[in-house]
């Protein structure tokens, strides 16, 4: 569990994180979206002390940060970040290896747990003893995901960690982080300015702008009651829409009826999420039936209605 209490960061009088108070329970996928500059990644670093707070306190697992020191306080979590920070002299075993390493485990226990981790983000042994210019971005991020991993950290600190995968394998590897998450239910703090990516991955998601919070919510809570027209402008923008605009309405259509302006059979699961944020509602009628957020987030999330 991570608690930050009225937390402030101040660059040269400059407040990049205002005050901030949240919690994060154990297990929970927390995403942290927001327009460039409004502190996400900021917010990120003080829990790990890459950026020293100026003012509140943070807590891990109920103690206090401040009272860990920084090395030990960093290998409690994870790191992953866009550029994957692999280092580029060492092979795909040592970099996975360098916590590990660091720790003094003995070789096989290792070794046993690197082939672990590569098998869990989807790579086979072959890996191994590639260089990351030999990879892929999609391979590389993989890689970075399994090295946060390797001390069984309890807590994930990712930031725009698919950031620079093309669109088709970042729909991919998002799905595919998911499931690993679901499966190790570790702590992940999540940071990114894609909404699409926010919905698919958050239980909750944080809203920020300007250093502040502008909305904390689960994403089923967020679409049906948008706190503010900036909330709304941001979850409507044209990145969900655009995949939304790939599911067919009927595919999804649920034998449930609901009173209301009936959508077309033809329509899109964009046109379905665009009345739902219209009306407030997380129903809307479709001829025969309706359509659900939730058979709208399953959508995204790649599961069949
Ligand atoms: N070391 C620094 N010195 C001064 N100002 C900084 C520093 N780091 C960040 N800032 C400022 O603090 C604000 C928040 O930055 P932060 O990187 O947390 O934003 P972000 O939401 O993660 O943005 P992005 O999505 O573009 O990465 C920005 O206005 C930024 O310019």
């Amino acid at each position: 569990m991570i608690r930050m209490e009225k937390v402030t960061k101040e660059y040269d009088g400059f407040e990049a994180v205002k005050s901030l108070s949240l919690t994060v329970e154990k297990g929970e996928l927390f995403v942290l979206l927001g327009p460039s500059g409004c502190g996400k990644s900021t917010t990120l670093r003080l829990l790990n002390k890459m950026v020293e707070r100026s003012s509140g306190e943070i807590y891990i697992e109920g103690e206090n940060i401040d009272s860990f020191r920084v090395e030990n306080l960093r290998r409690k979590m994870g790191y992953v970040i866009q550029s994957t920070g692999l280092f580029p002299h060492m092979d795909v075993a040592a970099n996975i290896a360098t916590v590990p390493e660091l720790l003094k485990w003995d070789k096989k226990k290792t070794a046993a747990r690197t082939l672990e981790l590569l098998e869990l983000v989807g790579l086979n042994p072959s890996y191994l003893k590639k260089r990351p210019r030999e990879l892929s971005g999609g391979e590389a991020q993989r890689v970075g995901v399994a090295r946060a991993l390797a001390a069984d950290p309890h807590i994930l600190l990712m930031d725009e960690p698919f950031g620079a995968v093309d669109p088709l394998n970042r729909v991919r590897i998002q799905k595919e982080f998911r499931a690993i998450q679901q499966k190790l239910q570790k702590t992940v703090l999540f940071v990114t300015h894609d909404v699409e990516e926010a919905l698919l991955l958050g239980d909750r998601i944080l809203i920020m702008r300007d250093g502040e919070i502008v909305q904390l919510d689960t994403p089923e809570n967020m679409i049906r009651h948008p706190q503010d027209a900036f909330v709304r402008e941001f979850l409507g923008g044209e990145g969900v829409l655009s995949l939304l605009q790939r599911f067919s309405g009927k595919d999804y259509r649920e034998e449930i009826p609901v009173e209301g302006e009936v959508l077309s059979p033809d329509c899109t699961l964009k046109d379905a999420l665009s009345a739902m944020l219209l009306h407030g509602t997380t129903r809307v009628p479709l001829s025969g039936g309706s359509l659900s957020l939730e058979g709208i987030l399953r959508a995204m999330r790649g599961d069949r209605a």
